[in-house]
């Protein structure tokens, strides 16, 4: 009686997900029919953006060969119009852009970039329903991190997301919840069947981010790479942080190619990866050049390297992001970024190539998520100096956001 019971509610929830599911489709189109005119307007930014501020640098000498994976380039949306034959042929592109809300003569450009990303933001209607603006699953939690996930995935919903799942540990799952009963917690990440316990999920989420906090046990990390493995199959935007860098970096085969990937590597993560991939060690005299041929190495997925200046490619054009952050550098900022960007690669995902004005979603979402970060610090360290925490930066999220993007 109970299991029949049990199993009349399965069935009526994945009624309601696929239900949900349709109405969400039906809202995009009508969401591009309201934002026709925007568009058009953004056609316009495009075009004085291009104008601006765009050099050409030129391709490395030491440049790998291009792997085999650019033959599926930009593979990011289902219709998104891509000449490979034009990328194999043109020099990456190398857009900077050095923001700070106190240099006045940097403000027409960040409008412009800043444009495209609160173009990809949903609006707030009351025609929506719970789970529409983003379901975000974290990986990542264990005995000794349970801070991590948390930051991620509570970043996550203070960016806009209707629900994020964390799946961790089983001791690290009471911890978590203890910390907030908005977050979803699924203590599976060190059961036997791991994978098949959170794929059973994978449909439900928009986006993954793997990795804050799943620390370096060879079962986690197994079960992670199972994880990213059923996200492929699915084509969800997987976000990869901390110690699925540590994963990536021992065999990036795993995630090599899938431009659905945004990594996000702090300084010692980038290193790591950049000597795994292009067999030498950072050229520290240039950055640009380092972040572009890890991209390309990587098949052109999305690479954020985190620091001073975030620079982010996709092995064709590099952003900078300098917007005003804090010299204060306390754990967990990067968890942060990571969940912020669960969120923003979904709704840039969604709105596609054609809201971001032909420029890579993901990279307009990095884009986003780097300056709402560095706001976050900028707010906090105001208030508190050098006592600052992640979880000051945490409760600066919401009106960091709506400085940045809600104008
Ligand atoms: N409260 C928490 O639960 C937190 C957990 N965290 C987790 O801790 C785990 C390990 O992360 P780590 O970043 O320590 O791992 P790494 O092994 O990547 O870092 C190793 C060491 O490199 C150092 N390092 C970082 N930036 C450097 C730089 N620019 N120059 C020189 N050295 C530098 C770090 O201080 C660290 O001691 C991850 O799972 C991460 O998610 C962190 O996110 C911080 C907060
Ligand atoms: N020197 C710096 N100056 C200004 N901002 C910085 C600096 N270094 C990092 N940041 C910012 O801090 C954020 C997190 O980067 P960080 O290098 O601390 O990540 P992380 O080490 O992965 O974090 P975590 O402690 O969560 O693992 C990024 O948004 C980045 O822009």
């Amino acid at each position: 009686m109970m299991e029949k019971f049990l199993q009349q509610s399965v069935d009526t929830e994945e009624k309601f997900y696929r239900y949900e599911e349709q109405r969400l489709k039906i809202e995009d189109k009508r969401r591009e029919a309201e934002h026709a005119r925007e568009l058009q307007m953004l056609q316009m930014l495009g075009q004085m953006l291009a104008g601006i501020s765009s050099t050409v640098s030129q391709r490395s000498q030491s440049m790998p060969a291009s792997p085999p994976q650019r033959a599926n380039h930009r593979s990011y949306g289902d219709n998104f119009n891509y000449n490979a034959m034009t990328a194999a042929l043109s020099p990456p592109i190398v857009i900077e852009r050095s923001f700070s809300l106190h240099r006045t003569h940097s403000l027409k450009d960040m409008e412009n970039i800043f444009q495209l990303v609160r173009n990809v933001i949903p609006p707030l209607t009351g025609k929506r329903h719970k789970g529409q603006d983003g379901r975000i699953g974290i990986v990542g939690g264990c005995q000794e991190y349970t801070g991590a996930p948390y930051f991620a995935a509570i970043t996550a919903l203070k960016v806009g997301a209707d629900l994020s799942h964390v799946f961790c540990t089983k001791d690290a799952a009471t911890v978590i919840k203890s910390y907030s009963p908005e977050l979803i917690v699924h203590p599976v990440l060190d059961s036997p069947n791991a994978v098949h316990e959170v794929e059973k999920w994978l449909p439900r989420l928009h986006s993954v981010v793997i990795g804050p906090g799943l620390g370096r046990d060879e079962v986690l990390l197994e079960n992670a790479k199972g994880i990213i493995e059923k996200s492929k199959v699915k084509g969800i935007p997987i976000i990869i942080d901390a110690d699925g860098l540590w994963l990536i970096s021992q065999q990036p085969s795993l995630i090599q190619g899938y431009q659905r990937a945004i990594l996000t590597p702090n300084y010692m993560e980038f290193s790591r990866l950049y000597e795994a991939m292009l067999r030498d060690p950072v050229d520290s005299s240039d950055h640009h050049g380092c972040v572009l041929r890890l991209s390309q190495a990587m098949g052109n997925l999305t690479v954020v390297q985190k620091g001073e200046r975030d620079l982010i490619s996709d092995g064709e054009k590099v952003l900078v992001c300098s917007h005003e952050g804090s010299s204060r550098r306390c754990g967990g900022q990067g968890d942060l970024l990571s969940g912020s960007l669960g969120v923003l690669a979904h709704w840039a995902f969604l709105a596609g190539a054609e809201k971001t004005n032909g420029q890579n979603p993901f990279l307009v979402a990095a884009f986003g998520a780097c300056s709402l970060t560095r706001q976050a610090n900028h707010q906090a360290f105001q208030k508190f100096g050098r006592s600052m925490t992640a979880s000051d930066m945490v409760s600066e999220v919401g009106t960091a956001f709506n400085k940045l993007f809600e104008t």
